[in-house]
């Protein structure tokens, strides 16, 4: 038995269709018409303990409820579902012990009371052990870099800071998983690193396993070791990262920057794309010649100042694929 199992789930929602009108609006005392919205469509996944999964998809591809099922909030239409042992919409209380959820849209925490305050409220809710309070509030304090903040209102902590604190509280509990739904949204590039850095270090100090949907494929390509693709609320990817880049990043782009104005022919094996002055751009498929080899090539055939590898950016992959899911090329 797998740590999590996610086994044909189906979601439905129905809502109501009010049509314009006061006539309408009388009818529909009587008479409602309903709409059916499959949000999530026999997703069917399993993830073992301490698996740092990607969760991604465009707007409305059903992630949030993919979540809301594993946190038991919701009630799947159809399938089943477990949770280290447990089903999470029957056993709520006993599922939120072992469970942190980090919504980066909305808040856990209580604006007028500093952090301090907070993780004594926390402790208090979630009855976490002296011990245990003290070892995690210190390690969180640390690594979150939470000191300079700690007495002041939430309020008043900037974004980051915010994030750092949701993140901090979510885990004060010991929780074995870790849901976390956009947590970088809106920070910029230092924040952005910390709190990737922070989701890296606890998986490898408590095997806390981490889902994670996000729309920044920098997060994904940081933290995570497997991705799943959702898109319609059909699963369309489920492999490890370092799969998917083999299949789908195939092409590096080899830019040189050469002493002099070198014009002419070069290895068949790379395209060139473009060119700035002395500095070109090449093309080349790693399948047909390794990254060794493409920059000995440079720099023993020509005098070179400068030369540097990008691979494909994974959100160029991502996007291309989502492309293609349409026509079900895909997995
Ligand atoms: N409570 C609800 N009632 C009716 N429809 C809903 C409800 N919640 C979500 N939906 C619909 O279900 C689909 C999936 O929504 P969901 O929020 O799970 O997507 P998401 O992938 O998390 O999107 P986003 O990236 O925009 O947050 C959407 O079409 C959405 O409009």
């Amino acid at each position: 038995m797998s740590f999590i199992e996610f086994k044909n789930i189906e979601k439905e929602y129905k809502t109501f269709q009010r049509k314009k009108g006061i006539g309408s609006a009388i009818q529909s005392l009587f008479y409602r018409e309903y709409e059916i919205k499959k949000a999530v469509d026999d997703i069917s996944f399993n993830i073992e303990k301490g698996e740092l999964v990607g969760y991604i998809g465009p707007n409305g591809a059903g992630k949030s409820t993919t979540i809301k099922i594993l946190s038991g909030i919701l009630l799947p239409s159809q399938g089943e579902v477990n949770v280290n042992g447990i089903t999470p919409y029957k056993n709520r209380k006993k599922n939120a012990m072992q469970i942190g959820v980090v919504f980066g849209q909305r808040s856990q925490l209580n604006w007028d009371l500093p952090m301090e305050d907070t993780f004594e409220l926390y402790k208090r809710m979630y009855k976490v052990s002296n011990g245990d309070y003290k070892k995690n509030v210190t390690l969180f304090v640390e690594l979150l870099e939470m000191q300079d903040f700690l007495r002041k209102p939430v309020r008043q902590l900037s974004l980051g800071q915010k994030m750092r604190a949701e993140i901090a509280i979510s885990l004060l509990h010991n929780p074995e998983i870790l849901y976390l739904d956009e947590p970088t949204i809106g920070l910029d590039v230092v924040a952005k690193k910390r709190i990737r850095t922070f989701i890296k270090a606890l998986n490898k100090e408590k095997d806390t396993t981490v889902i994670l949907t996000t729309h920044d494929m920098a997060d994904i390509e940081q933290i995570c070791n497997r991705i799943i693709m959702i898109d319609e609320g059909k699963k369309i990817y489920d492999d490890a990262l370092s799969k998917f880049k083999d299949s789908y990043c195939e092409e590096y782009v080899i830019s040189v920057e050469f002493a002099t104005n070198v014009e002419g022919v070069f290895n068949n094996r790379f395209t060139l794309i473009n060119h700035y002055g002395n500095k070109k751009y090449f093309l080349f498929n790693k399948n047909h010649i390794s990254v060794k080899e493409a920059i000995m090539y440079f720099s023993q055939q020509f005098d070179i100042i400068d030369i540097s590898i990008q691979g494909n950016e994974i959100e160029e992959v991502v996007r291309k694929i989502y492309e293609s899911s349409g026509k079900k090329n895909v997995v």
